[in-house]
C-alpha cells in the first residue's frame, strides 16, 4: 500500500512521458487502484451488468471499454481550470462481481457494493452496465444523503413501470427510484430526451413522478447555455446525483450502445452542461449503457472517458 498522504499529495496516473499510455494494464485513466491508496476522495468502480435491458445487450462489457479508452486522459483540465486527479485522491476500485443470472441478486449486490465503497471512498463515480444499475446506486446514495435531485442525461425517460411484468429494468429505474422516495421530486431532471414513447402518458407520469425535462429538441432550438440555465435553477443547492446514459448522445456521437435513438445531443454539448455542474454538490454519479459490441474506433467510449473526467473534474474541490 502507497500511503497517499505521506506528504499529503494524492497519488495521481502513471506518467504518460515515462511509462508509454498503451502499456501496462488498465485503470481508469492510469490511476492508482483503490487498494493502493489508504482512501480516496473518489473511487471509479465498474459494474459490468447488463441482465437488465430491453434491445441489444453488452453494455456489460463497457467498463473495460471504458478504462482502454481513458488512457490518454491528462493531468489537467483546461476547461474547468484544475487538476483533477491532484487536488482529490481518484482511485480505480474495480468491478463490482455481480449476479448475471438474477437481476434481484444483482440489485443487492450493487447496493451492497457501494455502500461498502462508501467507507473507502467519499464518492463514486460508476462506470455500466446497463441504466438498472441507477436504482441500486440510488438506494445506496440516498442511505447516506437522503432524497437527492437526479440530473439524468438519456435519451429515454427511463420512468416506464414494467417489462413483460418485471419492474426492474433498464427502462425503469427512476420509476422505482421516485416510488421509493430516493429522489427530491422538485429538482430532478431529464436532460437530452427524444424520440419514439409508448404513449401521451408516458408524460403525464414522468412529469408525477417528479422530473421536468429539458429534450433533446429543447438544446438545439434555444442552445446549451439556455439549457444549463435550466438545469441550474431546477437542482438548486440540492445534492445532486448525476446520471449519464451514453445514448443521451447522437447515436453518430456514440453507436455503441444499446438502444440508440436518431437526432441527440453532440459530446461537446454534453461535456459543456457537465462542466457547469462544479459549483453544485455532486455526491455521485453514473455513465452506463457502453455497449463496446456496436461501438466503432472507441467513439462511444472515448466519449463516456471524457465525461466521466468531466465529471470527477466537477466533483474537484475549488479554492
Ligand atoms: N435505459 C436505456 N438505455 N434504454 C431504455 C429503453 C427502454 C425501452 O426499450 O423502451
Ligand atoms: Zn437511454
Ligand atoms: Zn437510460
Amino acid at each position: 500500500m502507497q500511503p497517499a498522504s505521506d506528504e499529503g499529495t494524492p497519488i495521481g496516473p502513471v506518467d504518460a512521458s515515462r511509462v508509454p499510455r498503451f502499456a501496462g494494464i488498465a485503470t481508469f485513466a492510469r490511476l492508482p487502484r483503490l487498494d493502493e491508496v489508504e482512501h480516496a476522495d473518489i473511487a471509479v468502480v465498474g459494474v459490468p451488468f447488463d441482465s437488465g435491458v430491453s434491445y441489444r445487450p453488452g453494455a456489460r462489457f463497457g467498463p473495460a471499454h471504458v478504462r482502454e479508452a481513458s488512457r490518454l486522459l491528462r493531468p489537467f483540465n483546461p476547461a474547468q481550470r484544475v487538476s483533477p486527479f491532484a487536488v482529490q485522491q481518484v482511485a480505480d476500485a474495480g468491478d463490482l462481481a455481480v449476479n448475471p443470472f438474477s437481476i434481484d441478486e444483482a440489485v443487492a449486490e450493487i447496493e451492497q457494493g457501494a455502500r461498502a465503497l462508501a467507507d473507502r471512498a467519499e464518492r463514486l463515480v460508476v462506470i455500466g452496465g446497463d441504466h438498472t444499475i441507477a436504482l441500486p446506486l440510488l438506494r445506496a446514495v440516498h442511505a447516506k444523503h437522503g432524497p437527492v435531485a437526479v440530473l439524468h442525461f438519456d435519451a429515454h425517460l427511463d420512468t416506464w413501470d414494467t417489462y413483460f411484468g418485471a419492474p426492474i429494468t433498464h427502462g425503469t429505474p427512476f420509476r422505482r427510484a421516485s416510488e421509493e422516495g430516493l429522489i427530491d421530486l422538485t429538482a430532478s431532471m431529464h436532460v437530452g430526451t427524444r424520440g419514439p414513447l409508448y404513449g401521451v402518458d408516458d408524460l403525464a407520469d414522468d412529469e408525477r413522478l417528479g422530473f421536468a425535462i429539458v429534450t433533446s429538441e429543447d438544446v438545439e432550438e434555444h442552445g446549451t447555455a439556455a439549457a444549463i440555465e435550466r438545469i441550474r435553477a431546477r437542482i438548486g443547492d440540492a445534492p445532486l446525483y448525476i446520471s449519464i446514459d451514453i445514448d443521451v448522445l447522437d447515436p453518430a456521437h456514440a453507436p455503441g450502445t444499446g438502444t440508440p435513438e436518431a437526432g441527440g445531443l453532440t459530446s461537446r454539448e454534453l461535456l459543456r452542461m457537465v462542466r457547469a455542474l462544479a459549483d453544485r454538490r455532486i455526491v455521485g454519479a453514473d455513465v452506463v449503457e457502453v455497449a463496446p459490441a456496436y461501438d466503432h474506433a472507441q467513439l462511444t467510449a472515448v466519449a463516456a472517458s471524457h465525461v466521466a473526467y468531466e465529471l470527477i473534474s466537477a466533483m474537484a474541490p475549488r479554492p
